[in-house]
């Protein structure tokens, strides 16, 4: 049927299929009826120009909303799709809510599907003087540059080896992380202090670096850690924070350099000296350690891309930590708010955990993480009740018809999956934290069904989807199955508090309230 609805950009597949099979050429008239049968673009619902730039002032209706509250508004006031006009030079842009449109855009999307949202990104590094980034984009581009980048990097990142090559180091990250839990908690409470997210982003940080620079960077284990690493920390933070101001909200940073572009660019600077300086350094680590005849056959991430170009990893290095740090805490931080509001799925997963240790003390092996089946499901149930992000972006891979209306190739598209993954009528019971609407059922069993079995599977997708989807997968699964592992073996994690409303909306989901876990010691 998605064939039917799609009328260029497909139309050379489906003229191809005609050849080979005569009754394909009643799918070019049907295609191309249903184009012609669509209203057209310019009748999507949606605000006027003025009326936005008006709601978005002070006293207007979207004023200092979060996305999710603005798109809740978008949502019920024009319906399931609509067209919010670009400000300032931004693009115009679909809001659609419905997942048979998403379907329809992620199969049309083509070999080089194009997703806005990094344009701060881009704007800076075409900007550049030095032209650094000429012909090396990195994963924030798009078109055919990115797809080369992304096919160099896909046989480095996407590989299950990288769990055997990082297994170690994360752990021992890991292992800090435990330590500093112990170290920051109060002695009476047990609880950790109110920025506690701080601290999980220092783990995440630690562990990104550990995959892209190839060496931790300190935060975690050191009171004092090296002032350069310090700095890249803070700028990453920086970075996350003007995003939102400078891709979200209009800005006019495309025609002047406003003080928040001011801000960005400055920490793209620093970041981009900083992943300079650690990659050099590295080269000279790999060079030593090759020239003692210390040859290793599972070669790490920055080695293999060092291998094949220089430039692709420093750029790497900085699109890892762009898009690694933020989107893990916010995972983790969801994962042990639900594991603590949930005793008693939190006793089921230790027990799962205890039971793959061979003493209590050791660590995990490659092995022990295969089979974790409940941990797996605890991860997937607390991102559809607290995904990282409210849906994905794409621009139209062709000309689509979408909810009746002709959306021709090009048009910024925002599909927003975070309302549908709390409806009952897709996930019954859907505001409870139930891990085992994931597990598989056996036949016989004839408890409630917690998933609805006709579930469009592109609902739920917390790590994108296709060709484009997150490059970091392999490497975010290890983290945090081990962390949540991690801490359950060594934990009672509760949260003494009201979590009405926890995280708020910007670029990404971020907590909105104090994480004060009380972290108390498992006597074993
Ligand atoms: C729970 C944590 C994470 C979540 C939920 C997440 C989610 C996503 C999503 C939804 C996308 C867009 C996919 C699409 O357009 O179809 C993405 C892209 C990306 N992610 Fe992740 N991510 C996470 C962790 C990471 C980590 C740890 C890294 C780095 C090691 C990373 C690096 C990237 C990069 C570089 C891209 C751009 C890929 C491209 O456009 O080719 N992410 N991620």
């Amino acid at each position: 049927m998605l064939r039917l609805t799609v009328k260029h950009g497909l139309r050379a597949n489906s003229q191809l299929a005609a050849t080979r099979n005569p009754d394909a050429s009643s799918y070019v008239q049907q295609l191309e009826s249903e184009w012609e049968g669509a209203k057209p673009f310019t009748e999507l619902p949606g605000p006027t120009r003025w009326q936005l730039f008006r709601g978005f002032q002070k006293g207007g209706e979207y004023h200092q909303l979060g996305m999710d509250d603005v798109m809740r508004l978008y949502k019920k006031q024009f319906g399931d799709i609509c067209l919010i006009p670009g400000l300032f030079g931004m693009p115009s842009t679909v809001f659609t809510f419905n997942v048979e449109t998403f379907e329809k855009v992620y199969r049309t999307e083509g070999q080089w599907p194009v997703r806005g949202g990094a344009e701060p990104v881009i704007h800076y590094r075409n900007k550049r003087k030095d032209e650094f980034f000429k012909n090396c984009m990195g994963l924030f581009g798009n078109g055919a540059e990115w797809g080369k980048n992304r096919s160099a990097v896909n046989p480095v990142l996407m590989q299950h080896r990288n769990v055997a090559i990082y297994l170690k180091p994360m752990q021992r990250v890991n292992r800090q992380f435990v330590n500093r839990i112990r170290e920051i908690r109060d002695k009476e409470s047990q609880e950790v202090p109110g920025d506690f997210m701080n601290t999980i982003n220092h783990l995440t940080f630690e562990s990104v670096a550990t995959v892209a620079l190839d060496r931790e960077l300190g935060l975690l284990r050191e009171a004092n850690p090296p002032p350069e690493a310090s700095k890249l920390f803070k700028n990453i933070e920086v970075l996350m924070d003007s995003f939102f101001d400078l891709g979200v909200r209009p800005s006019l940073y495309r025609y002047i350099p406003t003080p928040t572009y001011k801000k960005f660019s400055r920490a793209m600077d620093e970041i981009f000296d900083t992943c300079s300086m650690y990659v050099n350094q590295a080269i000279e680590r790999i060079d030593r350690k090759s020239s003692q005849g210390d040859s290793n056959d599972h070669k790490s991430v920055l080695e293999q891309l060092l291998q094949i170009d220089r430039k692709l990893a420093v750029v790497m290095a900085m699109d890892m930590l762009m898009g690694g740090v933020d989107t893990t805490s916010t995972a983790i931080s969801g994962i042990l708010l639900n594991l603590a509001k949930n005793p008693e799925k939190q006793q089921r997963l230790r027990e799962e955990v205890l039971s793959k240790l061979t003493s209590l003390h050791s660590e995990f092996t490659v092995e022990d993480m295969k089979s974790l089946p409940y941990l797996r499901a605890v991860i997937k149930e607390s991102l559809r009740l607290y995904p990282v992000t409210f849906g994905n972006a794409r621009s139209a891979g062709a000309d689509v018809v979408l909810d009746g209306y002709r959306i021709p190739k090009g048009t910024k598209l925002l599909m927003t999956n975070s309302f549908l993954l709390k409806d009952d009528r897709l996930y019954p019971r859907a505001k409870e934290f139930i891990p085992e609407r994931w597990l598989r059922r056996k036949d016989d069993d004839k408890s409630d069904v917690l998933m609805n079995k006709d579930l469009n599977a592109f609902i739920y997708l917390p790590f994108g989807f296709g060709p484009r989807m997150c490059v970091g997968k392999r490497i975010v699964d290890l983290e945090m199955e081990l962390t949540v592992a991690n801490l359950v073996r060594n934990f009672h994690i509760e949260y003494n508090y009201s979590t009405e409303k926890p995280y708020k909306c910007r670029f990404l989901y971020k907590p909105n309230i104090p994480l004060k876990f009380k972290f108390t010691d498992l006597k074993y």
